[in-house]
């Protein structure tokens, strides 16, 4: 029976618990139910906080976690968990912000206290960057208030939007510390059972979700240019036609060029393009 740590609460839980169920797993219905069996699929989800789930799987007490990369950074666990897949949703930077016009670069930072929620990720990142004497100081939220309270001359926090920082008069400096997304993590060096239906299974529902299905017609003579303009996961699958000079074509194409690939296509001589989108893959 696979584990999987799952967010209850926060940014990440209702987009995880989406995706689960998108991937054919029994989600639960009730917040206050804090443990789910699937028993059909071989899996029992456990509904923990986002920032505790490195901690478990970390120990080896689940054997696999949805929670954010910074979370698991902030974690300092990658002795005993490892990211294995990024899942597309809960995008977000980490940047130093402060007072507009105070700083303008990590190194300004030196000899100051800066205050954030992700302490263990913050130190690790001044240290690596070689900034001395920072005095992190740990808050658990609303780290936006902090300078205007005077607990620190700087923060770090995660930043999606930038509207929280420009309401508290602040401005992010520097380049990002890192980028952030939803991530499965799972037991370094461990490969339970069911770990690789279950990255399969959300793979399906990543590529379903970035990828569309595109049919045309075109003339034989064109395929070789229009095979390249749709080359497909593999190659595109041709099929004949009554008239024997035209191929239909079908290709899985990025959802995102949908538009740029018909124009494209009919520029070159294809026609009855469609778009369908995919329900569900395994690829
Ligand atoms: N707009 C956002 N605000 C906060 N976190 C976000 C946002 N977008 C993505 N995330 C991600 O969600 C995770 C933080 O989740 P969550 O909000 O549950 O944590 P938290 O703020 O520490 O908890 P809480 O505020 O519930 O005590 C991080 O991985 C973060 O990168
Ligand atoms: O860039 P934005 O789109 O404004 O989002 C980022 C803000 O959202 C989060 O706060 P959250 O609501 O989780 O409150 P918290 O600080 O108390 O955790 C985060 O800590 C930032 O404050
Ligand atoms: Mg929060």
């Amino acid at each position: 029976m696979l584990r999987i740590a799952v967010p209850n609460k926060g940014a990440l839980s209702e987009a995880a618990m989406e995706m689960l169920s998108e991937a054919g797993y029994v989600q639960r219905r009730d917040r206050r139910e804090l443990v789910m069996l699937d028993e059909e699929n071989g899996v029992e989800f456990f509904y923990l906080r986002p920032r505790d789930i490195a901690v478990y799987v970390g120990a080896g007490t689940l054997d696999v976690g949805l929670t954010g990369r910074d979370l698991f950074q902030d974690a300092r666990v990658d002795h005993g968990a490892e990211e294995v897949l990024g899942l597309g949703f809960g995008k977000s930077t980490f940047r130093l912000a402060g007072p507009a016009g105070r700083f303008t670069s990590a190194a300004d930072l030196a000899g100051t206290r800066v205050a954030t929620s992700y302490d263990g990720l913050l130190a690790q990142w001044f240290q690596d960057q070689g900034v001395p004497d920072v005095e992190v100081v740990h808050l658990d939220g609303a780290v936006e208030t902090a300078v205007r309270l005077g607990v620190a001359d700087a923060i770090a926090d995660v930043v999606e939007t930038g509207n929280t920082l420009k309401a508290a008069g602040m401005e992010t400096f520097g380049e990002p510390i890192m980028t952030s997304e939803a991530i499965l993590i799972s037991g370094r060096g461990q490969h339970p059972e069911g770990l690789d239906r279950l990255i399969r299974r959300l793979q399906g529902v990543l590529v379903a979700a970035q990828y569309v299905m595109m049919d045309y017609d075109v003339h034989r003579d064109l395929l070789t240019q229009a095979a390249a303009i749709t080359p497909g996961l593999e190659s595109p699958t041709i099929s004949p036609l009554a008239d024997e000079n035209w191929v239909a074509v079908r290709s899985m194409v990025p959802a995102k060029k949908t538009n740029q690939l018909m124009d494209q296509l009919y520029d070159l001589g294809a026609r009855a393009i469609l778009v369908s989108s995919i329900h569900a893959c395994r690829i």
